[in-house]
């Protein structure tokens, strides 16, 4: 039975983002609104320095707003949250802990027994595939394993929101489908609201419900599509639709630029 997910509502609304560089300011993100429903998995794709990672550090609560706003559940962002698990295409381990204690550490927060901590940490790394590595260092790992444990990481304390930023930008094309299978088999059993940054417009056609297409910078949101086909998807003549959206949204990626 589907999960039902009432949590992790974001709400983004006429956001912009001014950073003050020298000799004056500099837009990054045009006034923008997005709102994400409890559970749903988006992509956010657009030409190179439309903001759209200045739009996910907002989200994180790295980067205030400089106009409108943002609240998860009603509540504002004015700084990083609990509600809120991040993964960037750099892993971002630390090097010195082995696999399972980079995700015993992100779990610190929620103050459980050591066994509590221990177990669930473990539970953790089997979800991603790693037992058998738990405790190897992350220079010991190849770079889809370090990426599985900053899944595991994150996806353990419990996010209601998850912020990915070209998550598999840096690994091969095979590994990449490997993670795919991996992310959306956590994500339907967490649920988390997924927010993913991407440049690879296969990758969000595979993936996600909603496309959300950034105009050139500063950005703001231009379009978007919807995508209603049953997962796991293929891109091939069965799905016509998704091959035409990405027909458009190459097109579209190629006059912005
Ligand atoms: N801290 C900052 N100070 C000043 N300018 C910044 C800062 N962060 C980002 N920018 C600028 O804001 C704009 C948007 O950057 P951002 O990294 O959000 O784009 P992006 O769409 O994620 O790009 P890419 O796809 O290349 O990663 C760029 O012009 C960038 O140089």
């Amino acid at each position: 039975m589907t999960k039902q997910v009432t949590q992790g509502h974001v709400c983004i609304d006429d956001l912009s983002i001014t950073f003050d560089v020298r000799g004056g300011s500099m837009v990054a993100l045009a006034p923008t609104s997005l709102e994400l429903s409890p559970g749903s998995f988006t992509a956010l794709i657009g030409p190179s320095g439309c903001g759209k990672s200045t739009l996910m550090n907002a989200v994180a609560g790295f980067v205030p707003a400089t106009t409108g706003r943002i609240t998860i559940d009603g509540a504002p962002i004015n700084g990083p949250s609990d509600k809120v698990g991040v993964i960037f295409q750099q892993y971002a381990l630390f090097p010195w802990f082995t696999a399972l204690d980079n995700v015993r550490f992100g779990l610190k927060r929620l103050k459980l027994s050591k066994s509590e901590e221990l177990d669930r940490a473990r539970a953790a790394i089997a979800e991603v595939g790693l037992e058998e590595h738990a405790q190897k260092y992350p220079q010991e790992l190849s770079g889809g394993m370090k990426q599985r444990v900053a899944i595991a990481r994150t996806f353990a304390f419990g996010p209601q929101v998850m912020l990915m930023d070209e998550p598999f930008g840096a690994l091969d094309a095979q590994t990449r489908l490997v993670m795919h299978d991996l992310l959306l088999r956590i994500w339907e059993k967490h649920k988390a609201t997924v927010l993913f940054v991407t440049h690879d417009v296969d990758e969000a056609l595979i993936l996600t419900d909603d496309i959300q297409l950034m105009s050139s910078g500063p950005g703001r949101i231009i379009k978007h599509y919807p995508l209603a086909e049953p997962r796991p998807r293929k891109l091939n003549r069965d799905n016509v639709h998704l091959l035409e959206t990405r027909d458009e949204i190459i097109a579209l990626l190629h006059q912005s630029h």
